[in-house]
């Protein structure tokens, strides 16, 4: 049977997770589901063992592989490496950290179905990621997520478990692709020609707990979050219309931390 669905997962040090996400993943998708799908790693040369993971894996009978770069590190530049070396029509990218439950990946490729392009959202009824979090960490990810409202309607624009329909990735201009940007999924999101009438799919999905391996993700990703959102508001916007925006924003920003906080007026 031809691969007509592709999972990319960038990974980095991540050889106790390859294990329990490949048998999870193609467990949930079944036997009919699995014959069409493909499991691919892109692993920035790791060196823990990740590769002979994969090769045990593929022993199994398990349609899966590892890409391993040499030469390039970075989650969003690898998770396009991944997309271009997809088979499938249909793409979906997840952590390897089993955050993104792999049981949810059959509900995205449905979605795909009918969807351009679709997210895994935390941010829906009965979900809730975020009600055990500090103040600080709720008041930064719902400014976060403001900030990205102009540029698109995800409800979740920080997630970076989504999937596309492949032929919305080829007919991008790969040069205005940003592969160094924060988000992947928000700056595809952003850029891709996708047709104007279409919606999002969204599914929501309990992000979990990575039990193996460290977050790869540092303190410094505010910045790049920063940066990338201003390159996004002046491709989509211009640079005249980018200063109007940061303005709103600072005031919108303001405005949440008052209202969180209560730090200017009661
Ligand atoms: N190849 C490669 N993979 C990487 C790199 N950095 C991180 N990864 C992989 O990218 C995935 C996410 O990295 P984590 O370190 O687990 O990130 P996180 O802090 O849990 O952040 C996740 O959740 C955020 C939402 O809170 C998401 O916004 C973010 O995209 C990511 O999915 C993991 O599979 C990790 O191995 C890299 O430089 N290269
Ligand atoms: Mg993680």
């Amino acid at each position: 049977m031809a691969i007509e669905q592709s999972v990319i997962v960038p990974a980095y040090k991540e050889k106790l997770n390859i294990k329990p996400l490949t048998t999870r993943l193609f467990a949930a998708l079944g036997n009919e589901g699995s014959r069409k799908t493909e499991l691919i790693f892109v692993d920035d040369n790791s060196q823990d063992g990740s590769v002979e993971e994969v090769e045990k894996l593929q022993k199994q009978g398990y349609n899966v592989n590892i890409i391993v770069r040499t030469d390039e590190r970075g989650l969003s530049s690898a998770v396009l490496r991944g997309f271009q070396e997809a088979h499938g029509e249909l793409l979906i990218c997840m952590d390897a950290d089993l955050q993104h439950p792999p049981e949810s990946v059959p509900i995205l490729f449905e979605s795909l179905k009918t969807h351009p392009f679709a997210i895994g959202t935390r941010y829906a009824p009965g979900v809730g990621i975020d009600k055990d979090w500090p103040l600080y960490r709720r008041v930064i990810s719902s400014t976060a997520r403001m900030m990205a409202r102009p540029l698109t309607t995800a409800s979740d624009p920080m997630s970076g478990f989504f999937g596309l329909q492949k032929k919305y990735l080829l007919a991008a201009n790969p040069a205005d692709i940003n592969s160094q940007g924060f988000k992947i999924a928000l700056e595809l999101l952003a850029k891709l020609p996708l047709p104007e009438d279409s919606t999002l799919g969204e599914v929501p999905f309990s992000f979990g707990v990575r039990t193996e391996g460290e977050s790869k993700l540092s303190g410094k990703v505010i910045i790049q979050y920063l940066e990338q959102l201003k390159e996004l508001y002046s491709y989509k916007f211009g640079l005249g219309n980018l200063l109007i925006f940061v303005l709103c924003w600072a005031i919108l920003v303001l405005y949440a931390l008052n209202k969180m906080l209560g730090f200017i007026w009661a």
